[in-house]
């Protein structure tokens, strides 16, 4: 038989067993909807029954409803193949790997769920160390038709005469697929390197380094989806909050959890953490840095000691003929008297009510002549209105967003600042405050701001309605929820220590999985943001680390001219190895100035004519809005254009990167922001630069 006939062969053995499986899929889905309805009729029977058995009875059905729902939701999520691998052994056992594990009605296996410990041979078995495994073969289907297979054979002295070996390398073939503007699941491509940290215990803190295209996004994700299969008791019940860099990287991850039958997870970015908050805009490098730093909890601290905006500057009241009155100094004296009983502001004012009433007694009693008892006096001015009235102003109930807004008011800001901040700081930040959005670094101050200024006062007298959150789960949670139980943070290497403190407010009991590069870093204060993150990781012990070494996004001539421009500030221990060579370099152009308009467009025409999937222009944070109204002439949906910093975790099949000297220069990091925009081709790359000597 010829190659292409045993391939074809074997093909239609594969298909055999993908009709059985999708067969019994659609018994299971009339299974699963019929078991929702009797759930559904079960809930309804309970309204006419005692009211303890319709307690038990609703529990019954959201038990029925949800398992129902979850097997539809798994059946129904868009997947590439549902069965995309088999595994033959030694003892002549076969095993089928999906993304689901099912069972037919006489409960005989007929795939395995990748997650679970039967399936892992599948990933870390090697020609090395085979456990057992004589051939690996990965299924790669459209639909339910199957139209590739691919062998590893990994015990060829054991190799039965019947079994046929075909295809080659899955993994190429996947790293040469186009690019869309949405990750896919890698699942039935996982690497062994990668598949030790997707599987790594949940408990306590797992690193996950490597260089870029390395997949430490797309394992973290597996990652999640791992844990959950293994633990959903303690995972999903407080739940999994992934956090990225950026609202472009978190639509661009969005389908991989739910490709996988995982829509629980809460995705988010640094910008949109705040309930009701979306920022986008990035801050010029500098600003960034100081609004990152902890200094700034300094300053925010003094600001919610100062005088509120529209605060009265004096208080007169009449009491018993007399007027008694505090001018603005002994106004000031109470609210630091107040501040200095140490309870958050929003919870002070009835603290600050009774210095009020202490200093206008003190006040009264000043006067000559003036007979007042201070029980009367207090309990008399305690019950006006007026009274009240002015407590209010004088002690407003204060919002994140008001007091940083204030602080757009630059001698208010220079008030906060003292001796914290230079002059010149105080005034990038107090231009930077006058703007009418929020930053993403803003984000960190306001949550800050949240928690130093306290939750305003319940209302007495009402009932206290707690302001609620759907939750992609479906479960409901307050407002700015705090309690998960295991964060991923993706591109943490950037995190400021600001943002750490965010983020721990958030994982107090958690475990955590953090993914990184420090290579690609673009924090400038290295020390300062590794003490912030050691504080929000606490007392954990149990850390483990695992570093990825495989580059499988860019071809190696991509890769090797990236890696030429970090070779200063990063060791080859730290830079991964590109496995893919395409024969295609690079392409570096100088042009003159006057030219580069026309350069950059004529660029990304051609790549958009040479690639199938997506081109991304990127330019540096200072061109940008230039280099987009270039580019409105050119109407393509596969065409994205970025800066340097929203590039960060994204990939194209080819870019084109506008002026990279612009890159460095902007940066307080040097060449990695470029290192970074140069590792986002998986396919094709043109520099343009009218720096004629560039890269040097
Ligand atoms: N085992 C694999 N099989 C198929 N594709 C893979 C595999 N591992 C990684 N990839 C692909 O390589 C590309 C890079 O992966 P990913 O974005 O997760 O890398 P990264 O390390 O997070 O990169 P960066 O640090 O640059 O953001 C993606 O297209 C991903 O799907």
């Amino acid at each position: 038989m010829s190659q292409a006939a045993v391939r074809q062969a074997e093909i239609a053995i594969e298909q055999k067993h993908v009709d059985v499986v999708y067969a019994r899929l659609a018994d299971m889905r009339v299974e699963a909807e019929e078991m929702r309805d009797r759930g559904d009729r079960l809930a309804h029977g309970a309204g006419t029954e005692a009211v303890f058995e319709q307690a038990s009875m609703l529990y019954e059905r959201d038990v029925m409803v949800r398992h129902a729902n979850r097997i539809l939701q798994a059946l129904d999520s868009e997947h590439e193949g549902l069965v995309f691998g088999r595994l033959d052994d030694n003892t002549g056992e076969t095993l089928y790997v999906g993304r689901l594990g099912i069972r037919d009605a006489e409960f005989e296996n007929l795939v395995t769920d990748w997650r679970a410990p039967a399936a892992a041979a599948f990933y870390q078995a090697t020609a090395e160390q085979p456990m057992g495994v004589v051939r690996r073969r990965v299924i790669r289907s459209t639909g339910q038709q199957v139209i590739e297979i691919d062998d590893d054979l990994l015990m060829p002295d054991a190799q039965p005469d019947t079994m046929q070996v075909v295809g080659e390398g899955a993994l190429m073939a996947s790293l040469n697929r186009a690019r869309s503007d949405q990750m896919r699941d890698i699942v039935a491509t996982i690497q062994k390197e990668q598949d030790e940290a997707i599987r790594a215990p949940w408990r306590g803190v797992t690193e996950i380094t490597g260089g870029p295209g390395t997949g430490k996004t797309a394992v973290a994700l597996h990652r999640v989806a791992y844990l959950l299969y293994r633990d959903r008791k303690r995972m999903g019940s407080a739940g999994v909050l992934v956090l990225g860099p950026s609202t472009a990287f978190t639509s661009y991850i969005s389908r991989v959890l739910p490709s996988m039958g995982e829509d629980s997870v809460e995705l988010r970015s640094l910008g949109n953490l705040l309930d009701g908050i979306e920022a986008t805009r990035i801050d010029p490098a500098p600003i960034a840095a100081i609004k990152g730093s902890l200094r700034m909890r300094r300053v925010l601290k003094k600001a919610l000691r100062d005088t509120p905006p529209d605060a009265p500057t004096e208080m007169r009241i009449t009491y018993r003929g007399e007027v008694l009155k505090l001018d603005e100094q002994e106004l000031a004296k109470v609210r630091r008297q107040v501040h200095s009983l140490g309870r958050l502001p929003n919870r002070s004012r009835v603290d600050a009510a009774e210095a009020l009433l202490e200093a206008l007694w003190h006040k009264a009693e000043s006067y000559d002549g003036y007979d007042v008892s201070k029980k009367d006096l207090l309990i008399d001015l305690g019950e006006r209105i007026d009274f009240h009235r002015f407590v209010v102003v004088f002690w407003p109930i204060l919002t994140p967003i008001d007091v940083l807004r204030s602080l757009g008011d630059r001698a208010r800001l220079a008030r906060a600042a003292g001796s914290t901040l230079s002059a010149r700081e105080v005034d990038q930040l107090a231009a930077s405050w006058r703007h009418d959005d929020w930053s993403v670094a803003d984000i960190a101050l306001l949550d800050e701001l949240r928690t130093l200024i306290g939750p305003p006062p319940k209302r007495r007298h009402r009932r206290v309605v707690v302001e609620e959150q759907p939750d992609p789960s479906g479960r409901r949670r307050p407002e700015n929820y705090e309690d998960y139980s295991h964060i991923v943070v993706d591109e943490s290497q950037d995190l400021s220590p600001m943002q750490w403190r965010m983020i721990a407010r958030r994982g107090q009991y958690a475990s955590w999985t953090l993914v990184g590069d420090p290579v690609q870093s673009t924090w400038p204060d290295v020390a300062e943001a590794q003490q912030a993150r050691d504080t929000a990781l606490g007392k954990r012990t149990t850390r483990r680390r695992f570093t990825l070494r495989t580059n499988y996004r860019n071809s190696a001539e991509i890769f090797n001219l990236a890696a030429r421009v970090v070779r200063d500030v990063a060791s080859d221990d730290e830079l991964p190895r590109a496995v893919r060579d395409t024969g295609i370099e690079p392409l570096v152009e100088a042009v003159v100035p006057g030219s580069l308009t026309g350069a950059v467009r004529d660029a990304a025409r051609e790549l958009l004519d040479q690639v199938d999937g997506t081109v991304g222009v990127i330019a540096s944070m200072t061109s940008i809005d230039k280099v987009r109204s270039w580019m409105s002439e050119v109407d393509d949906d596969r065409l994205k254009i970025v800066d340097a910093i929203e590039a960060k975790g994204l990939e194209y099949d080819a870019v084109v990167l506008v002026e990279p000297t612009e890159m460095v220069t902007e940066s307080m990091t040097g060449p990695r922001a470029l290192y970074v925009a140069l590792t986002r081709a998986t396919q094709r790359l043109t520099v343009l630069t009218t720096d004629e000597n560039w890269p040097g």
